[in-house]
């Protein structure tokens, strides 16, 4: 099974120094990680460092894969590209890096990512068409089609509304357990982690402040320590973990 460990890594752009030696436990496939903390805490910056985007020190230790590109990325910012159509992006998303010869387990491939985020009825339309959502939902395809070991995905709810938000991170929770992915998504909404991941990473300014199961991380200490918010998490009739805030602070 995939597993990620991070060990001492630091990450700079150009002098600057933007994350602080930031060591986790082995994260494992079949779950789902949600990174989280404050703005300009460091989670996109996190991404870049674990794609080898960024230089840095220390070590991103990736093992039990043999996947040429182990890790796929869906970015905060969703390209806009008019010129080809929502098939067609998701295609040449799954190509890069293979073989241009289109095989039918590419296009198997997309198929399958377009139905599991509801996608068929824009395929042919032409991606600089869509609303930022469905924009939004088409990089997260973009992502999934790569069939990679380990999902990065940045804010992939910023632009849905609240059916599309819970039916993605539904569908994430899901093939984290059916393929044995890692999937690490960063999330504001921390309701949203609470109920949809198993374990969470907390960023701010840039060092690692807490690390492990969701419902251990995210406390009322946290909540206040790190944004600066009056709350409590409680616990519904059926179970599920409910973020109450009250003020900011
Ligand atoms: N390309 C860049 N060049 C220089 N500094 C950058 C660059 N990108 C980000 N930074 C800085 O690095 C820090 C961390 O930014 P990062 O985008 O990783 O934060 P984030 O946690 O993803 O924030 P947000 O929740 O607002 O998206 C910030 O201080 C930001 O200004």
């Amino acid at each position: 099974m995939v597993s990620l460990t991070l060990e001492q890594v630091t990450a700079h752009y150009g002098k600057r120094e933007v994350l602080s030696s930031i060591t986790t436990p082995t994260l494992s496939g079949g779950q789902v990680v949600a990174l989280l903390g404050p703005n300009a805490a460091g989670k996109s910056t996190l991404f870049r460092r674990i794609l080898g985007l960024l230089s840095g020190a220390g070590h991103v230790r990736i093992a039990g894969t043999h996947a040429e590109r182990p890790v796929a990325y869906m970015p905060q910012e969703t390209r806009i590209d008019a010129v080809l159509s929502v098939y067609e992006s998701v295609l040449l998303a799954r190509m890069q890096g293979r073989r241009l010869k289109v095989q039918p387990e590419d296009l198997a491939q997309v198929d399958a990512a377009l139905d599991e985020l509801n996608l068929q009825h824009l395929a042919q339309r032409d991606i600089g068409d869509l609303s930022g959502g469905q924009r939004q939902l088409v990089s997260a395809a973009q992502a999934l089609v790569q069939a990679p070991d380990i999902l990065l995905l940045d804010e992939p709810t910023s632009a849905l509304d609240l059916h599309r938000q819970i039916g993605l991170l539904s569908v994430l929770r899901r093939l984290a357990e059916q393929r044995q992915m890692l999937i690490i998504v960063a999330l504001h909404d921390l309701g949203h982690a609470l109920r949809f991941s198993d374990q969470a990473i907390v960023l701010a300014g840039g060092a690692l402040k807490a690390c492990g199961p969701t419902r251990a991380v995210v406390t009322a200490e946290l909540l206040r320590e790190v944004y600066q918010v009056e709350g409590r998490i409680e616990t519904c009739s059926r179970g599920t973990p409910l973020l109450v805030v009250e003020t900011a602070l």
